[in-house]
Order: C-alpha cells, then structure tokens, then sequence
C-alpha cells in the first residue's frame, strides 16, 4: 500500500480547495487529482486501473451531479453518478484496502424541524438530488466499514459556481436582489472542508463512520446574502422573500442547520463561525 490518496471529481469546487489545501500543508505530492476526462466514476475498469496503479491508502470522492432542480428531470443521471459511481469507488475501497472519503449533504433532511440535526436523526429526502446523495450513503456502508462521509451545507469557495460567486456577480450588475429568508441552514467554506478531510488523513484517524460538518452557527439565504454584500463593499439592496415567492424546480429543506458535536468530539476539530470564514473567502476573492 502506498501512501497516495486519489481524489476523483477534482476540477469542481472542493477538488479544487483540496489542491489548494494541500499546497499549503506540502501535501501536495501524496494526493493524485482526477478530474472526469482522467477517470469518470461511472467507468469501473478505468478505476480499477488507478486503483492498480496507485495502490491508494485514501481516496476522496469530490464528484457528484450537484444541479439541484436539474435532478429533477434527470433524476436517472443524478442516480447514476451519486449512487452508482459512488459504488463503484466503495467497493474498489473495499477490495484494495484504501480509506473511502466521502462528502453529502444536507438536503438528505426534510427540514421541517427546528432543532440542530444530528447524524442519527431520521433522513427524509425532498429532492431528487437529495434522495441519490443518501443512496450513495448507503451504498457506501454496505460496501466498506473504512469510510468517513461527511455531511455539509451551503459549500462556496473562490473555486467553481457557488451562491457567493452568484450574488457577487449579480449584485454588480442590479441595484436589487430578492432573497429567502425562511430557509435557515449554515454556510461552509469549501476551504474549511478540504482542511477536515486532509486532517483526517494527516491523523490517520481510526474513528470510521458518518459526520456532520459545516461551519458554526445559523443563518438564512437572505441574511448571507446581505454579509456577502457588506464585506465586498456593495449597495445592492437585498430584499427578504419566502420560499414561496422564488419558485425552484426542486424543493429545499426549510431547516438544514447539522449539528457537528460528533465532529468536533470525534475528530478533533474546531470549526470557523460562517462570519470568519466568508470574511476570509472574501478577502481572497478581492485579492
Ligand atoms: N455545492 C454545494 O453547495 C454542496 C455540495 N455538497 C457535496 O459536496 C461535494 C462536492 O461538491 P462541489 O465541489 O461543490 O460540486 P461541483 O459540482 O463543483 O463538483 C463536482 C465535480 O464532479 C464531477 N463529476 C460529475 N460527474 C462525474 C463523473 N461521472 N465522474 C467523475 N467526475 C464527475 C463534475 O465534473 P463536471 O462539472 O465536468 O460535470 C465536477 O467537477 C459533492 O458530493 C456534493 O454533493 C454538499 C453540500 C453542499
Ligand atoms: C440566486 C438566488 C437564490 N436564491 C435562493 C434559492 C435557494 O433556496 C438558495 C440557494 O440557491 P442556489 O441555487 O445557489 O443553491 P442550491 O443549489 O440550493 O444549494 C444547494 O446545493 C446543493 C448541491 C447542496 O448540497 C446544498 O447544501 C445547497 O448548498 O438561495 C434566492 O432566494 N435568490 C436568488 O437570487
């Protein structure tokens, strides 16, 4: 077994904060970036070969069908690349001995409560997206006991197409943008999440199984909305609606704020405010 860790789906958003994270911490040499032209998850001979090749320790899956209301009338495609690719990485895990790292998301949760979810609160998905994420889940458990799948909300980064980079790109071009208000979860910076997966490896942490991870605290859409704003200097006025007035194709959850107590006890970390880590986001965004 080698040291190395193959990263698939590695020109999206996280892939990204991966390569970035691990240039800071010189790791850059043990990790092996995969983007879908190297190795598409859906093609189980050309990841045996990379398996082959690199005898990995780790692998992490940063690929995934992430178009929200577009899995709606692809709900097949989104199945087939967030569940069955999804086994296809679980069971070569298996079979090679590598560590399985996995990320998914809040929307496995319906959303109707009020209280901070915990990784054993019951998954009801709304979303066609959210209901192949928890399949992949499940997959992944029936395949291989050396797995770490993290739950997380809200990503955004500098890297890729995310609601900061939306707003930002919007709030320059219009004087006003509606927003909800009634969807209350929790922003994660793609950067801080990198750095989590990279710390469980760095640990080599035995502590396997299913986490919850975002940044701390709560917020809603609109409230992030008008952050994002402020720290980039921008007047666009933000007007708060509900989720009623900004009809999407997919439903979201009303209430997606994942409590990481687990995390935080279990793999030793502490966790940015959202605040903290837009700020920084931001800063990098100008500079
Ligand atoms: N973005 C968010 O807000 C959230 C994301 N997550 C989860 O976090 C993870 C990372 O998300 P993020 O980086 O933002 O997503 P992105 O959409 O930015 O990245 C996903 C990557 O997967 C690639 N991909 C798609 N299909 C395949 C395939 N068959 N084989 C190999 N690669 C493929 C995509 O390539 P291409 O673009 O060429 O199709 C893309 O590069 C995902 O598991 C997602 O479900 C969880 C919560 C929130
Ligand atoms: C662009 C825009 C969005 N919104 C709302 C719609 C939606 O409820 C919310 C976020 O919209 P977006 O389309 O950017 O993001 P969305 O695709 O809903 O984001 C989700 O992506 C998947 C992959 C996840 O796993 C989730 O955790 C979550 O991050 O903001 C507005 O109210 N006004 C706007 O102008």
């Amino acid at each position: 077994m080698s040291s190395s860790i193959l990263v698939f789906g590695a020109s999206g958003q996280l892939g990204q904060c991966l390569a970035h994270v691990a240039a800071e911490r010189n790791m850059t040499g043990r990790l092996v970036m995969l983007a879908e032209e190297q190795a598409n998850i859906l093609n189980p001979e050309g990841l045996r070969a990379a398996f082959a090749q690199y005898q990995p320790q780790y692998c992490i899956n940063c690929a995934a069908y992430t178009a929200v209301d577009k899995a709606e009338d692809e709900v097949d495609i989104a199945r087939r690349v967030n569940r069955d690719g999804v086994e296809n990485l679980a069971r070569l895990c298996a079979e090679f001995g590598t560590t399985l790292l996995h990320v998914s998301t809040d929307f496995v949760f319906a959303g109707a409560g009020n209280q901070p979810l915990l990784e054993t609160d019951e998954t009801v998905p709304i979303s066609a997206y959210g209901l192949t994420k928890l399949e992949g889940e499940q997959v992944i458990a029936a395949h291989t006991d050396k797995y770490f799948i993290l739950r997380t909300s809200w990503l955004y980064s500098e890297f890729a197409g995310n609601f900061v980079k939306t707003m930002l790109r919007f709030g320059r071009e219009r004087a006003e943008m509606r927003v909800i208000w009634d969807q209350a979860g929790t922003p994660t910076y793609a950067i801080d999440l990198a750095a989590v997966l990279l710390h469980i490896i760095e640990t080599e942490s035995p502590n396997y199984g299913l986490y919850h991870y975002s940044n701390e605290g709560v917020t809603s859409w609109y409230d992030f909305a008008v952050a994002i704003f402020e720290l980039a200097g921008l007047l666009t006025r933000v007007v708060p609606i509900r989720t009623a007035e900004y009809p999407t194709r997919a439903t979201r959850p009303a209430y997606s704020v994942l409590d990481k107590t687990k995390a935080k006890n279990q793999l030793g970390i502490s966790i940015p405010h959202w605040r903290l880590s837009l700020q920084e986001c931001m800063r990098r965004l100008a500079g």
